[in-house]
């Protein structure tokens, strides 16, 4: 699946059009009659539905819809939001199909008719405005839109809730609070933005006949099932340890020993071959008594030759736990310095800013993993501003410094250096915990030692992170209780439905 911005979609549109023949008044059909067989799920027989229809193509769709579903036999009721002079081209079209067929509608200057008839509602349908609504909303949608919000009424979206933009737009929303919004062919951006996202309620796709190679030259992708069952790589029957990887995890101070032991452990019950655990000569006993399958290295050991004994390894994670000592500093000065793939998380980031020129000039892959305070911290914005605009930072920050770029959230984002970025949609708010990222980065490190690209490396290990915390939900957990042990100890289950 892919996620389509409003441009996307309207290049899409017009090459249809103009590549393939489809017309718009045809699209628009197929909007409209897909939706509605979703909407079908929502209705009994003696279900009121109102369909309340903007000036531009999603009140086209609103059109097919009403007309589709009044020709079922269900009571429609169909309110215009726009003069008759504003409604053209492929609306105008099935506006008079509507027409034609002999069904009414209401026109939104007969004032308080229009309250009423969308209180009668038991299903309203949004189709007022789609990826063309811009800036900020204006009357009468607004009253409507806080009409709506105000009753307790089954409320389906056409394509978006309208109010909601396509990609973030400055200043307030304000928009229709939808119980389920059907996208059309692919999710906009909006819908994984956490200050719009709860608006869409659930959403799904429907598909309305655009060619699919159109869909799928857009350069973003939703990171679902299918992909992570066709770019997980398996083991293969001759494989030993050494085919697996040979990872270092540094990190770890006396303060926080668990971080580590985390990381080492989801990355060893994510597939690595072998894994040593660098960290302080305080912290190696803790981490060493509970991970029985890692080796270790003390850092702190005065004798000890950092960069050869960086050598044999295939790919590092560091930062989590470090600590900011001088010493921590140094150690990710020689990582950035070495010639292997790195992660730097946590603590490691923190240093790093001074270090952003140098990341362009590696020769091997760099790996950054910041929640939005770290990634607001990288760019001196604020959190907000990484929020309100993740795809933007991400992309500039992962083209700007040749780096993959793992942006966690609620729907976390890997950007690749040439701007290709995935969306992930595994995961629940029992994440939202100290540790879970320690695993992430963990995962990752097991998974970019195995085959198969970088970028599906690392949207594969951001499924699995999020599914673990969903399987583990599904079964005995809570998204209050979750730990970032119980997450590793669903690993196994998360690993299964993958392969299988
Ligand atoms: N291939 C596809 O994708 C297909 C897409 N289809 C559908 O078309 C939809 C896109 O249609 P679209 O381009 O006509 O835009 P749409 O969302 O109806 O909005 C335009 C209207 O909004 C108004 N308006 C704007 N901002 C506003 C504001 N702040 N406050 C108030 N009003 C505002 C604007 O007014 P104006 O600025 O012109 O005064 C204009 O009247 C898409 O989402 C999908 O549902 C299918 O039919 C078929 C195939
Ligand atoms: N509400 C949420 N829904 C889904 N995933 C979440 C949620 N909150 C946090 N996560 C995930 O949990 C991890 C948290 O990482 P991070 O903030 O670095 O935590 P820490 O380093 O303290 O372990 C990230 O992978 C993030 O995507
Ligand atoms: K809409």
């Amino acid at each position: 699946m892919k996620s389509v911005t409003a441009k996307e979609m309207y290049n899409i549109d017009r090459k249809a059009m103009e590549d393939y023949h489809l017309s718009g008044v045809l699209l628009m059909e197929n909007a409209g009659r897909a939706i509605t067989e979703k909407v079908l799920k929502h209705l009994s027989k003696d279900s009121i539905v109102v369909v309340l229809v903007g000036a531009g193509n999603n009140g086209g769709d609103g059109f097919v819809i009403a007309r589709t579903l009044a020709n079922l036999g269900f009571q429609v009721n169909l309110i215009q939001i726009a003069f008759d002079q504003q409604i053209k081209g492929d609306a105008a079209e099935h506006k008079a199909i509507y027409l034609k067929f002999g069904y009414q509608m209401t026109q939104i200057n007969q004032t308080d008719i229009y309250q009423d008839i969308i209180q009668s509602a038991d299903v309203i349908i949004d189709a007022m405005l789609g990826i063309g609504f811009q800036g900020e909303l204006k009357e009468p949608y607004r009253s409507i839109v806080k009409l709506i919000n105000s009753l307790n009424k089954t409320v389906i979206a056409v394509d978006l809730p309208s109010g909601v933009p396509a990609e973030t737009v400055d200043g307030p929303t304000l928009a229709v609070q939808a119980d389920i919004t059907y996208c059309i062919e692919a999710p906009k951006p909006s819908a994984f933005i956490e200050r719009y996202a709860n608006f869409y309620g659930e959403w799904e796709t429907v598909e309305i006949g655009l060619p699919k190679s159109l869909l799928e030259a857009c350069k973003t992708d939703v990171w679902t099932l299918d992909k992570v069952k066709q770019t997980l790589p398996k083991r293969d029957k001759h494989s030993h340890k050494g085919s697996h990887g040979r990872g270092l995890v540094i990190g770890g101070h006396k303060e926080m020993p668990g971080a580590v032991r985390l990381t080492a452990t989801a990355a060893l019950r994510s597939g690595v071959g072998l894994l040593t655990v660098g960290s302080t000569s305080d912290v190696l006993p803790i981490v060493a008594s509970a991970v029985t399958e890692a080796t270790y290295m003390d850092l702190t050991d005065p004798k000890l030759d950092f960069e050869s004994r960086i050598q044999p390894f295939d790919a590092i994670a560091i930062g989590m736990g470090m600590g900011r000592s001088d010493l921590s500093r140094q150690w990710l000065d020689a990582v950035i310095e070495s010639d292997k793939p790195i992660i730097i998380d946590a603590d490691g980031l923190y240093f790093l800013k001074s270090h952003l020129a140098k990341l362009a000039e590696r020769k091997a892959p760099t790996i950054l993993t910041p929640h939005p305070g770290e990634m607001a911290m990288l760019i001196d914005q604020t959190i907000q501003y990484v929020k309100n605009n993740p795809f933007e930072v991400a992309k500039d920050f992962a083209k700007n410094y040749q780096v993959y770029l793992v942006l966690k959230g609620a729907y976390t984002i890997v950007t690749c250096p040439n701007g290709e970025q995935t969306i992930n949609t595994t995961g629940n708010p029992g994440l939202a915990k100290g540790g879970s990222g320690d695993c992430l980065a963990g995962i990752i490190l097991a998974q970019i030692m195995q085959k198969g690209s970088l970028k599906s490396s690392l949207a594969n290990a951001c499924y699995i992170h999020g599914l673990a915390a969903d399987l583990a939900i599904e079964d005995h957990h809570s998204t209050t209780d979750l730990l970032a042990t119980d997450l590793i100890n669903f690993l196994p289950d998360a690993f299964r439905k993958c392969l299988n």
